[in-house]
């Protein structure tokens, strides 16, 4: 686990560095509070933070507050690390939104002990967020995550005049999957197919589960043309790649697709653009399915 180390001090960056790596954990050090908040600004910062109080700059109850005051979502366990003493202090402190507080010099048994204190609710917190944002058979994006994500994308694509595609991916009679091998064949080649989305998208694409057997994926700084050749990709590896069982049984599958691409005059929000979607989904399927069909 990464653990943010925010001290103006080198010697007890040092210090500290030495003895995290000691307990198995990966220090990454900012000699002040503003270093410390450009870090925690880009993506997959530390979550776990041992913040000095006085430093140039921005301290450590003010770096605490404005972290405190985001609201991006993102959860950070600090643990004030200072050469303050006293109730008045750890008032002050945690008032600011520290989780603990521990005063120089310290013991290194303690602060260790406070560490994996720390490390267990970081851990238990990221738990709580996958199971609040991820699909439980497949592991790709539950709805609720995948419509935020869709939001934000779409805000970014209105603001910078960027490309934007959606496609709407359906399993083609998947219910007769599931009648002749039964559920849990069925589950498995749902995450088949997830597989084979994430195989053929790229890093920042997403991909949401919307419903039973039917698949969002949000394509970012995507032109029609672009999005078109992702889905053909897409389509023609679920109908070439079958789900291979344990015992060497093949399930081939086939998928329709509805493609649309955002339009800043005609899709005020998500919903216009994903109506769009479905309603080319829709003839994809009544045109004989296994296809991609773009909406006007
Ligand atoms: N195994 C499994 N099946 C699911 C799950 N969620 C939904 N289903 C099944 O998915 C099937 C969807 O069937 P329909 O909506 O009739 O669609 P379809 O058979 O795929 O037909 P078309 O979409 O018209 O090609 C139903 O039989 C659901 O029971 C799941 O998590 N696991």
């Amino acid at each position: 686990m990464d653990v943010l180390i925010v001290d103006d001090d080198p010697i007890t960056r040092l210090a500290l560095c030495a003895a995290l790596e000691e307990w198995g954990l990966n220090p990454v050090v900012a000699e002040s509070g503003n270093r410390a908040l450009e870090m925690l600004e880009q993506d997959n910062p530390p979550h776990l933070l041992i913040l000095d109080w006085s430093m140039p700059g921005i301290s450590g109850p003010e770096l605490c507050k404005i972290l405190r005051a985001r609201d991006d979502g993102q959860f950070f366990y600090i643990l004030m690390l200072t050469g303050k003493e006293g109730n008045e202090a750890v008032i002050e402190a945690m008032e600011a939104g520290a989780d603990d507080f521990l005063s120089k010099p310290f013991d290194h048994r303690v602060l260790k002990v406070r560490i994996a204190a720390g490390s267990r609710i970081v851990r238990l917190e990221q738990t709580l967020n996958q199971l609040a944002s991820r699909d439980s058979l497949t592991q790709c994006w539950n709805r609720r995550m995948i419509d935020e994500l869709f939001d934000s994308t779409l805000a970014e694509a209105r603001r910078k005049g960027s490309a934007l595609c959606v496609m709407m991916v359906d399993i083609d009679h998947f219910k007769a999957i599931n009648d002749t091998y039964g559920h849990a064949i069925g589950d498995t080649a749902l995450q088949h197919m997830v597989a084979i989305l994430n195989q053929n998208l790229r890093e920042y694409d997403q991909v949401g589960r919307y419903g039973g057997e039917e698949f969002i994926v949000v394509l970012p700084t995507t032109d029609r043309d672009s999005a078109w050749g992702i889905a053909e990709r897409v389509r023609s590896a679920v109908e070439y790649q079958p789900s291979v069982l344990s015992d060497g049984r093949e399930i081939s599958m086939t998928v329709s697709i509805g493609l649309a691409m955002f339009e800043p005059k005609r899709d005020p929000d998500r919903r216009s653009l994903m109506e769009r979607a479905d309603q080319a989904l829709y003839k994809a399927k009544r045109s004989g399915r296994n296809r991609i069909i773009v909406a006007d």
